[in-house]
């Protein structure tokens, strides 16, 4: 039976349906001990399905529609359903063949290490199983530890009174004022966690949470070790900047009282989350774990969404018990690249808030602020310390009002506004043409390019740095990586066009303009996955070419022939556009979405458009159809956090 198995898997795996790892993994689970066809099935869905960010396989998918899980066509699963034999019919009758495999360790039972756990209704790569226990424990320990204790009245009324001062004014509109919220909420725990969509004020309200962090430190004061760090290079220069702007204009409120000014200049830049925790080369092991943690007292991740399982289990591992964390993300946006969405995990409960009366009592003591009894309610530890910023403050318009159409699955509303074309910000071009697109990066990449060709030779760095900032005001972003309206497809015509046009001459792989994206992390070169740079000409070594990389107000380049890890970035997916954020940004989806795309892509790409978003669709149903979908990542994270 197994080999019947195997045949249909090899059927899959030559028919792109199917990853080769999937079909290697279920046969080395076959090679470890006894192995039925359905735990072979078992094994090759849950392999496909971690590489696809799930967690785990829920039992009751097994169940329920596997081919539309995979996407897979109906007669595809049935092929491989008729190979296994016997399907087992119940979740219950899956829990009990699992249970009894030698690979399996079901919870509970005696632990050999066995590669496969099963925990309830989930089956897990033991590593993510891990990862997920390590992560929902330690999360809660962190939200419950630390709560204001024995000298709680003093150190509340001490809040209070520095929350009035950076937060003078009542909120818009009079009602709660959820920044000043989830300050008090922060200093309550060793977690704090701030979601909001773009422009809610996250970077604004921990700039103040840090002032407060200083102000009530007490003799600490002056040595408080504060971290700021980001999953990328860019996001993590993003909330450098944006925290010392916010802390200077609060130096200025503030005046004496508080020295914010060298606290602030204490604090050090902000760096990738691979660099705080000391990544090295050719291990996933990171220099700061449990054993040799972070010399810090407050660290700030922002851009959280983008962290997935596996880094958030060795974040929280490396970080000292007694320090306080805090995290700043989107939890609308898309989840991670790899397995795990933690952030849209550990925010399950923010839209309903969910506190409880201890909750609402201490935010009335600290703040003055009454929470709206409809946010009341039952939530565990980790929605305690969970706030989540409604408003945004630069995000109105249409942009902002498409932006909550897509998140709220409301159709009718996001085509109202895409087709309203209100003052050009907003632009949809349906049964779009290859053509419209060349024209539109014409348009768009022509400033840059102009700049680059007109790049003096004797040119310093802020030159330079002004060519990459027009480059960053521009961007194509794709749904999907294959095909005529993918990445590599589109980079190509691109490219093709913009040559024609005579904006750029492209000699070989590496051209003068050429725009390049980092896709592996390159540690000797100091570049890492996701860093995007400009090719331009060496000014020390005349014909050789370096790629320019920006950091802020600060540049750093490398020989262009040093990269090897690199793809030309004029079309780049939604996906590594999270933590950017662009002038004008158009949107490209493919003709057919193969089902696969959902409304966290769709909001994600529309929230990196700063001022002008423009979409272009071959094929409108498949954005109607995507934001009619929601990615369902498995995951045992929410139920561990509310046990
Ligand atoms: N309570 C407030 N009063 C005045 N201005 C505010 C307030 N909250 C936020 N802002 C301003 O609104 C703008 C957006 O805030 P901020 O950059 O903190 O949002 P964000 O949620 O971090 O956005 P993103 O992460 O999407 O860039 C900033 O200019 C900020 O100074």
């Amino acid at each position: 039976m197994s080999k019947e198995f195997f045949e249909q898997v090899d059927v899959l795996t030559e028919a792109g349906q199917l990853r080769r790892l999937s079909g290697a993994f279920a046969r080395f689970i076959a090679s470890v001990g006894a192995a039925s066809p359905q735990l072979m099935a078992a094994c090759v869905l849950l392999s496909e399905l971690e590489g696809r960010g799930h967690s785990c396989l829920l039992l009751s998918e097994l169940n329920a529609d596997p081919a539309a899980l995979m996407g897979w066509s109906g007669d595809e699963w049935n092929d491989l359903r008729a190979s296994v034999g016997n399907w087992p019919e119940t979740v219950a009758d899956w829990r009990a063949l699992l249970a009894a495999a030698t690979q399996v360790w079901p919870v509970g039972a005696a632990d050999v290490n066995q590669p496969l756990v099963l925990d309830g209704d989930r089956l897990y790569l033991r590593r993510y199983w891990q990862d997920e226990t390590h992560v929902a424990g330690a999360v809660r320990s962190r939200a419950l530890g630390g709560v204001l204790a024995a000298d709680a009245d003093a150190e509340t009324a001490e809040i209070r009174r520095w929350l009035d001062i950076l937060f003078p004014h009542a909120a818009r509109g009079g009602g709660t004022d959820w920044q000043k919220v989830a300050c008090a909420v922060a200093m309550r725990g060793k977690l704090g966690i701030i979601t909001g969509g773009p422009g809610t004020g996250k970077t604004y309200t921990v700039a103040r949470l840090l002032a407060l962090l200083f102000a009530t430190a007490g003799p600490r004061q002056a040595g408080l070790r504060v971290a700021l760090a980001a999953p990328t290079g860019k996001a993590a220069a993003r909330l450098k900047q944006s925290i010392d702007i916010a802390l200077d204009e609060l130096a200025e409120k503030v005046g004496s009282a508080l020295p914010l000014r060298e606290l602030a200049a204490r604090m050090g830049a902000a760096r990738t989350l691979h660099s705080l925790l000391g990544a090295r080369p050719d291990t996933r092991a990171f220099q700061h774990h449990a054993g040799n943690q972070l010399d810090v007292d407050v660290l700030i991740v922002d851009e959280a969404s983008m962290i997935h399982l596996e880094m958030m289990s060795a974040l929280l591992a490396a970080l000292p018990p007694q320090a306080t964390l805090i995290l700043l993300g989107d939890k609308d946006q898309l989840a991670s690249v790899e397995a795990g969405a933690v952030l849209g995990d550990l925010c399950h409960n923010a839209e309903a808030g969910e506190y409880l009366p201890e909750t609402l009592s201490y935010v009335h003591a600290s703040t003055g602020q009454e929470i709206p009894e409809s946010f009341a309610g039952h939530g565990g530890p980790i929605a305690q310390q969970t706030v989540m910023l409604r408003e945004s403050r630069r995000f109105g318009g249409p942009i902002g009002a498409l932006a909550l159409a897509v998140n709220a699955g409301d159709t009718a509303k996001a085509v109202e506004v895409l087709r309203s074309g209100q003052d050009g910000k907003v632009v949809w071009t349906d049964l779009a043409q290859s053509s419209d697109l060349l024209q539109l990066a014409l348009s768009g990449y022509r400033p840059y390019l102009q700049l680059v060709k007109n790049l003096p030779e004797n040119a310093d760095d802020i030159v330079r740095l002004a060519i990459l900032k027009s480059f960053e005001s521009f961007r194509i972003l794709c749904a999907v990586r294959e095909g005529e309206w993918g990445v590599s497809g589109l980079n190509d015509a691109i490219e093709q066009r913009l040559q024609s046009a005579g904006l750029l001459k492209r000699t070989g792989e590496w051209y003068v303009g050429r725009p390049v994206m980092v896709t592996r992390n390159d540690y000797a070169s100091g570049v890492f996955n996701g860093d995007i740079g400009l090719t331009l000409p060496d000014p020390a070594r005349p014909g050789a070419l370096r790629v320019y990389f920006s950091e802020g107000e600060t540049l750093r380049s490398v020989l262009a022939t040093r990269l090897r890890n690199v793809e030309t970035a004029f079309a780049m997916t939604v996906h590594k556009s999270q933590g950017s954020e662009f002038l004008h940004t158009a949107m490209v989806l493919p003709k057919d979405g193969g089902g696969m795309l959902a409304r966290e892509l769709i909001y994600t790409g529309i929230t990196r458009a700063r001022d002008y978003f423009t979409l272009l669709t071959p094929n409108g149903q498949v954005l109607l159809d995507a934001i009619g979908q929601r990615t369902q990542r498995a995951s045992g994270l929410r139920h561990l956090l509310d046990a």
